[in-house]
């Protein structure tokens, strides 16, 4: 018999045909299994500690991580082959770091991924190169460049190498709710067979295109734009290892390296529709308006690459994180928030907030939902300044740079690649940020106001006009309408919030102790 919680009884041994699951309102479910924590006969429930959906980069490391605390989780996963997209290729130096931290630092050794120390941003011809802090870290520190998919399968067989995770494939179509907790999920096997598994604590990570989010939180989902995917093969960086950023209108793209032969590029189309593939447009429109664009000793692979025809699209979706707290669940990773891809951050986000809430829950009781309610919330707070700092900046500029007028926008991008140029010790901060190094939310604040500033000075110039004047001001308001919704949308809760969950310190305390 384990006792899990004073409402909670799992009545089982390990050889035992079945175990009791008696429930808060001394419910009884009988559950026939192989053994307390293993595979049901019935096929109809299971004893879980944890339910993850969705085995993407968020759910797999953190099967991983929960199953190397000794959680038994099952992860049900939609789609168990190799995924065949180019979202989530390049990683930030501070998603290496946490990593290494989870234990899953090999899942980038045999993929051909390429390290990556830093970014150079292009405009007109003009370069500048901004590189990461790496001086206080290990040689094996840096940003990673790889395929998402051999990265994703090695952190899923990492996961299913432990015991007590369980990787199935199967779709899960419903959470199940019992005065206001969530249970468990319902799911459908590769085979066709309907099935329920039942867990004090269901993760959902079931990424960008969530079906279940929208039971966990209010999801306010901006489509700025849409991007290209395209490899090009065989041909040199200007700036070797690093990832490049390209501003131009209409599109702006980042490239970077993501095996020993091949540049991923990622070119961003603003705006809700997108030149035909079918019909030959999308091939004119990087050939016209991209190309030009491309650093020139790596336009003939460009073309190479177009005329090629593999060219793949993906549809961008930001949202800021607006959980709604609920017992017995929790989202995480795409589902929970998202930022616009040309920031490629979102894998650095994922991984900062599995290791917190690993941390977190470590020692926790999943079946005290009261207490795993307060950490929850704790964890909502402490993840702010990771998510704060790499979705913000990016998404307020985006948002910014497409939606004043046609005629100021060249003079803005013009100003942001000069501010990205001024004194590297004035953008050291701003790499910081970035690259998920260095999050503090007031240099977040300082970076957004400063940029604002900066280019709405830099409109007065060579001399103010009355019609320089006016350009200013209208670049600022429009800025401003739009800066300030974004950070009250990513909320400022996170600035004020000093609480500590009940018992962390003594828990982290214990937790030390046990790791001396
Ligand atoms: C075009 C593009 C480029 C990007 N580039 C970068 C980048 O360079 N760097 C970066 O850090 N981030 C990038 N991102 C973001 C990054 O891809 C995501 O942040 C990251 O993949 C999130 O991981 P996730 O596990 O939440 O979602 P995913 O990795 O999408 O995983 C979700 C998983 O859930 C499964 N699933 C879905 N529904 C169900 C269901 N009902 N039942 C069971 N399983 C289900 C899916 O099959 C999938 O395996 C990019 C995004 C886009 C759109």
């Amino acid at each position: 018999m384990q006792y899990l919680s004073a409402n909670h009884v799992l009545i089982a041994s390990p050889e035992s045909k079945f175990c009791y699951f008696i429930g808060k309102k001394s419910r009884t479910k009988k559950l026939r299994i192989k053994n307390a924590f293993g595979e049901s006969r019935s096929g109809i429930n299971r004893c879980n500690d944890v339910i993850i959906v969705g085995a993407g980069v968020a759910g797999s490391a953190l099967a991983f991580t929960l199953g190397k605390d000794g959680r038994q989780v099952q992860v049900i996963e939609k789609n168990l082959n190799k995924p065949d997209t180019f979202a989530g290729e390049l990683l930030q130096p501070a998603g290496y770091l946490k990593l290494s931290e989870l234990g899953l630092v090999d899942c980038v050794r045999d993929i051909d991924a390429q390290m990556v120390f830093g970014y150079a941003v292009y405009k007109d011809g003009k370069s500048v190169r901004l590189p990461y802090l790496l001086e206080n870290y290990k040689n094996d520190v840096a940003g990673r460049g790889f395929r998402h998919g051999g990265f994703v399968q090695n952190l899923r067989a990492k996961a299913a190498s432990l015991p007590n995770v369980k990787l199935e494939e199967g779709t899960v179509t419903s959470l199940i709710e019992e005065g206001g907790t969530i249970k468990g999920v319902q799911y459908k096997t590769s085979n066709g067979q309907h099935l329920r598994a039942y867990a004090p604590l269901t993760v959902v990570c079931d990424g960008c295109f969530s079906s279940l989010r929208k039971f966990l939180a209010k999801p306010k989902i901006d489509k700025p734009s849409h991007v290209v995917g395209l490899i090009v093969e065989n041909c040199e960086l200007p700036h070797p290892s690093h990832a490049h950023l390209v501003i131009a209108n209409p599109s702006a793209f980042v490239l970077y390296p993501i095996s020993s032969t091949e540049i991923r590029f990622l070119i961003d189309i603003p705006g809700p529709k997108l030149p035909s593939i079918s019909n030959g447009q999308m091939a004119t429109f990087l050939k016209t308006m991209v190309a030009p664009k491309v650093p020139p000793e790596m336009y003939s692979a460009f073309i190479s690459s177009v005329d090629k025809g593999d060219i793949r699209t993906m549809p961008i979706r930001c949202m800021p994180a607006a959980p709604r707290h609920t017992p017995g669940a929790l989202l995480l990773g795409d589902a929970l928030n998202m930022r616009h891809a040309l920031s490629g951050a979102g894998m650095t986000v994922a991984l900062n907030d599995i290791a917190l809430l690993c941390d977190l829950f470590k020692t926790l009781d999943l079946w005290d939902t009261t207490t795993v309610m307060k950490y929850t919330t704790h964890f909502y707070n402490t993840r702010k300044p990771m998510s704060f700092a790499l979705n913000v900046l990016p998404d307020s500029a985006y948002k910014v740079i497409y939606s004043i007028p046609e005629e100021l926008r060249e003079k803005v991008l013009q100003a942001a690649f000069d501010y990205l140029s001024l004194e590297f010790s004035f953008t050291r901060e701003l790499v910081g940020l970035i690259s998920g190094l260095n999050v503090e939310s007031w240099t977040t604040f300082l970076h957004v106001f400063a940029t604002g500033s900066y280019v709405t000075g830099a409109m007065f110039l060579p001399v103010p006009s009355p019609d320089r004047v006016y350009a200013a001001a209208r670049f600022a308001s429009s800025a401003a309408s739009i800066v300030i919704p974004t950070i009250l949308d990513e909320g400022l809760g996170h600035l004020f919030y000093t609480e500590s969950p009940p018992n962390y310190s003594e828990r982290k305390t214990k937790q030390m102790e046990a790791k001396n």
